[in-house]
């Protein structure tokens, strides 16, 4: 039997140095993923609602399509995923059902904030935190519904951009002390950045958000300030949306797809990317008719 993606998790968290995630909406993204050969993955929750409702990142997902999407995704690799689980959904006894779903969705960490219901996204204005001694609530929840002890827990707090730095590092120590595995403080800007992870002497997350906020450092620099995962949470989904842009223009403009099909992937690198060589190798194990397989 493989390793389960929450031990792999653990062991690439025991090892020296900082983990790579890119940020994934949907299985689609996590095949490319996997292809570039990363150690984990994460699935954004602005990406998800982008994906799945067309809407900003201010709440509006349920756990159950939360879910559903993560299990989507973990179901084509056997790379760990991390997932937003925003704030949990509700009090402590959401908390618990959040946990649970997750991790029977393959998802091998979830990370759980101290915003209020509806939340939104971290780097936004607007946002506003529960009170601590409620998310240490809702970490024992946490923390006490797993089933598979190697299920990581991120305690992530919204504290910095409302009350400043060390309102931040109370939360995130009583975060700590509750029994979360990983601290993310979120948005921090370049002059938060060294005390993190000097201060929490605790593994640490760094949100590598598009906003701007938080510096587009390289994996050394960060490796070297101490945060021990970087998650890239929306940088696939825009590159996306910007090539799509640029061949609807293209379209409208010239009425033809000719100067447009060199730039993308050919029908070949797509079947592939979406596991058709396994596809094939199933046909072939159960009898399926040549005739019934697609064909390149
Ligand atoms: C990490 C995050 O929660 C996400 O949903 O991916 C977002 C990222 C973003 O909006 O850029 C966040 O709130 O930081």
């Amino acid at each position: 039997m493989s390793t389960r993606t929450t031990t792999k998790l653990r062991q690439l968290l025991a090892r020296p140095g900082s983990i790579m995630a890119p940020g994934v909406v949907d299985p689609l993204f996590a095949r490319l993923v996997a292809k570039h050969n990363f150690e984990a993955m994460y699935m954004t929750g602005a990406g998800t609602s982008a994906s799945r409702l067309g809407m900003p990142d201010v709440g509006l997902l349920t756990l159950t399509e939360m879910v559903d999407n993560a299990a989507r995704i973990a179901a084509v690799s056997d790379i760990p995923l991390i997932a937003d689980a925003d704030n949990g959904y509700g009090g402590p006894l959401n908390v618990r059902r959040t946990v649970q779903l997750y991790e029977r969705a393959g998802v091998a960490a979830i990370h759980l904030e101290d915003q209020v219901l509806p939340k939104r996204c971290g780097h936004l204005a607007g946002k506003q935190l529960i009170s601590s001694q409620e998310m240490v609530a809702k970490i024992k929840a946490a923390t006490d519904a797993r089933t598979d002890a190697d299920f990581v827990l991120i305690a992530r707090t919204d504290a910095l951009a409302l009350d400043g730095l060390e309102a931040a590092f109370e939360r995130a120590e009583l975060y700590r002390e509750a029994g979360a595995d990983i601290l993310f403080i979120e948005s921090p800007g370049m002059e938060h950045l060294k005390a993190i992870p000097e201060r929490l002497q605790f593994p640490t997350l760094y949100n590598m958000a598009t906003s701007g906020k938080t510096p587009f450092l390289k994996k050394s620099e960060i490796e070297q300030l101490g945060f021990k995962l970087i998650i890239y949470p929306n940088w696939l989904m825009l590159a996306a949306i910007r090539a799509a842009d640029e061949v609807l223009t293209t379209l409208r403009e010239e009425e033809t797809i000719a100067s447009i099909a060199p730039n993308v992937p050919s029908f070949q690198e797509f079947f592939d990317l979406v596991g058709m060589q396994e596809v094939r190798e199933l046909e072939e194990r159960y009898g399926v008719p040549e005739a019934g397989r697609a064909g390149y």
